[in-house]
């Protein structure tokens, strides 16, 4: 099938010779949710702006439905930034129909409305939203033209995990109705749950992509035991599958019992033994050899 969007070796530098963005490739079909991953100065915001036509690659080229971004390219998409400026002494209401009037294909106001949960916050100052008010409110502005394709860049930093989860539940149903969503987080959870697949992006470059349940199965096996460094006994060598990070020592292992066990045989102490179901945290660590938060 062919893709919707498609990135070809971008490549971005800016002044002072830093290179934001060193080649990065990747396509995403309709209807998918792709999600890029990555600390901050990665890259994905500059990958971003260049997939949204708001700046200009140094190389390489996005293509929209196999071609060029032409100039109805910014009908069929729909972005929700990190920060939008709201217009001050303006209601919900009024900004919907301020963002609706710059664009000829319209969205059903009443459905955006429902969908968006904004019914009872309609005649709101903006200034006085919520967070999860207002990321709700930028998700209906970046929804006004009814996109084919929606940006949401770190769509929930900064909410609480309650306003978080409510936004999950919202881009499902987005989802739901067809529209293909790109989405940069720093949270892994977020990116389990809402991408068909992820590319987790390092300075500059895409490190590794796929499906996020496939990528943590072909690097790990099924779960982590942890202890700490300290209930290791001297006089037996660690492991070379063990990895020591903050005092602590990881095992991976695919079956639990018997590594226990072993554990027992060589004197470890077990009292503060931990089992962990390998993540995309984790995952980042292995291929990057650093955290994915900083
Ligand atoms: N206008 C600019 N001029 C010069 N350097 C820039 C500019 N914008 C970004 N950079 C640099 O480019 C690199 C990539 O930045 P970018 O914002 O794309 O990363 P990011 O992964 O989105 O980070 P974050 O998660 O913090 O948003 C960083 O080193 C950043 O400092």
């Amino acid at each position: 099938m062919q893709p919707l969007i498609e990135a070809r070796h971008l490549v971005r530098l800016y002044p002072g010779g830093v290179r934001a963005v060193a080649g990065i490739s990747f396509q995403v079909a309709p209807g998918e949710c792709f999600g890029l991953l990555g600390p901050n100065g990665a890259g994905k915001t500059t990958t971003f702006e260049m997939l949204e036509g708001l700046q200009t690659p140094t190389s390489g080229q996005v293509l929209f439905k196999g071609q060029p971004l032409g100039r109805t390219y910014r009908e069929s998409i729909g972005i929700q930034f990190q920060t939008t400026a709201l217009q001050d002494f303006q209601t919900v209401a009024e900004s919907l129909t301020m963002f609706a009037s710059l664009y000829r294909r319209r969205a059903d106001r009443d459905e955006l409305i429902r969908l968006c949960h904004l019914g009872d916050i309609l005649d709101r100052d903006t200034r006085t939203l919520s967070g999860g008010q207002r990321q709700r409110l930028l998700l209906a502005i970046a929804l006004v033209n009814d996109p084919e394709l929606l940006f949401l860049d770190e769509p929930t930093t900064g909410l609480d995990p309650q306003s978080r989860r409510n936004f999950w539940g919202l881009i499902e149903q987005v989802r739901r109705r067809g529209t293909t969503v790109l989405i940069t987080t720093h949270y892994m959870e977020e990116a389990e749950r809402l991408c068909d697949r992820i590319a987790i992006v390092d300075q500059g470059r895409i490190v590794v992509e796929g499906r996020p349940q496939d990528l943590i199965r072909d690097q790990f096996p099924a779960h982590l035991i942890r202890l700490p460094e300290s209930a290791w006994p001297d006089a037996v060598p660690l492991p070379p599958e063990a990895l020591v990070q903050n005092g602590e020592i990881e095992l991976p292992t695919a079956e639990v019992a018997p590594q226990i066990e072993a554990l027992e045989r060589i004197g470890a102490d077990l009292s503060a033994l931990r089992l962990a179901t390998p993540n995309l945290e984790d995952l980042f660590l292995k291929l990057t050899g650093h955290a994915l938060r900083n």
